[in-house]
């Protein structure tokens, strides 16, 4: 199976399944003599983790992780990086009624059609299980980046919005409530639906915001490895994400050249930045900001029509333990993959010219 690996430098592979004994990753191409701080690594997984609050699913993982290599006294040593994250609280049971039925939405139709071979258990390589490697991977790139800030939150659950610009906010909220939305009044309207939405058996979408500060000037290549390519090819990876835009994005459909270009200030910078800092697909030292869309999770506890694995009608109806809305755990992965494009592309730069 390709695809499995992310990154051209910087460059991380993972494995496992959900319901195998453990998933995993090895990460290349980080320097050298970097002091690792685990502390934050395991706080990053601890914001991703299930089970972590009542709107979010009650599997219960730990999800601490082995580092097995590349990593000396506490420091990078330029080889390998791998790490193993155990599976301890696998329900397979949960998915033996669907084993020859395709969930709706869900990667099963897809994954039995391409293969010919499909772990039915807990969505197997499709769940997003996976993305706990990610956040490893993410939270050593942050490390390597410094004083490069990369802040996300939830911007929308369902049709609740958060209205507010993000040079409006206290990032300092975020964590103070489940959801991770930058605003307190908004947050618990939306936990309050989600809980709502959980009690009917069904699922809801939503929007997480992404604002990265301290970028310096030139991250990305002039053609097809652009930055904006680049993060928006990360974002639109993580399972269940349906749209990305960065700067004035869609809303900049609507305006004139002469209201959307960013007018410079004599030291470079701009009055405005609809260019959402990055202009011809290199970083140009603004604030970068991006919209992530996810949406409704596809395992409802409600019966759905489908079909099964011979083509015949049948009933899908989802068990067990799964997200009502996957933004609030869905931030610290955000973050991560626009650590992992930062952390790449800081390094290929590096090799770009001399
Ligand atoms: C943090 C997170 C948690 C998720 N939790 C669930 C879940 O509990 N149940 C589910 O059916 N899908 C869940 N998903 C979405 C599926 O993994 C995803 O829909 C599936 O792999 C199919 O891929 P696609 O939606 O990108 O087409 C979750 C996604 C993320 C990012
Ligand atoms: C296990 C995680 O999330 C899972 C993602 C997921 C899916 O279909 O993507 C389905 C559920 O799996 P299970 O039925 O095995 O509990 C979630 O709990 C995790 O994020 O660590």
């Amino acid at each position: 199976m390709a695809g499995n690996s992310f990154g051209k430098i910087f460059k991380l592979t993972t494995f496992g399944e959900s319901h195998g004994p453990a998933i995993g990753g090895i990460l290349e191409g980080c320097p050298a003599g970097l002091q690792l701080d685990f502390e934050a690594i395991n706080a990053e997984m601890q914001r991703r983790k299930p089970g972590q609050s009542k709107i979010v699913t009650q599997r219960k993982e730990a999800d601490e992780v082995t580092f097995l290599s590349g990593i000396f006294e506490g420091k990078t040593t330029g080889t390998p990086i791998g790490f193993t994250i155990e599976n301890i609280n696998q329900k397979s049971a949960d998915y033996n009624h669907i084993k020859n039925i395709y969930r709706p939405s869900h990667a099963d139709f897809t994954y039995d059609k391409k293969y010919g071979v499909r772990d039915y258990r807990g969505g197997g390589r499709s769940s997003a299980r996976e993305t706990a490697c990610r956040v490893v991977g993410g939270a050593i790139a942050k490390q390597l980046l410094k004083d490069v800030k990369i802040t996300a939150y939830v911007s929308a659950v369902g049709a609740i919005e958060l209205k507010k610009h993000f040079s409006e906010l206290d990032f300092s909220e975020i964590e103070k409530n489940p959801v991770r939305c930058a605003d307190a009044e908004t947050a618990s309207k939306m936990e309050k639906f989600i809980k709502e939405i959980r009690k009917e058996g069904d699922t809801v979408g939503g929007k997480i915001t992404c604002v990265i500060e301290n970028v310096p000037i030139g991250l990305g290549e002039p053609v097809f490895d652009k930055l904006h390519a680049a993060l928006g090819m990360a974002m639109l990876s993580i399972n269940a994400v349906k749209g990305f835009e960065y700067g004035s994005g869609f809303a900049g459909t609507k305006m004139k050249g002469s209201e959307h270009n960013d007018i410079f200030n004599e030291d470079g910078s701009t009055k405005t930045n609809h260019s959402g800092g990055i202009q011809g697909g290199i970083s140009n030292g603004e604030t970068i900001y991006f919209n992530v869309a996810f949406k409704p999770v596809a395992t409802i506890m409600q019966k759905q029509e489908t079909i099964d694995s011979a083509g015949k009608k049948a009933e899908a109806e989802g068990k067990g333990r799964h997200d009502p809305c996957v933004v609030p755990r869905a931030v610290p992965i955000v973050e991560a993959m626009a650590a992992l494009v930062l952390a790449d592309y800081w390094l290929i730069g590096k090799v770009s010219k001399f």
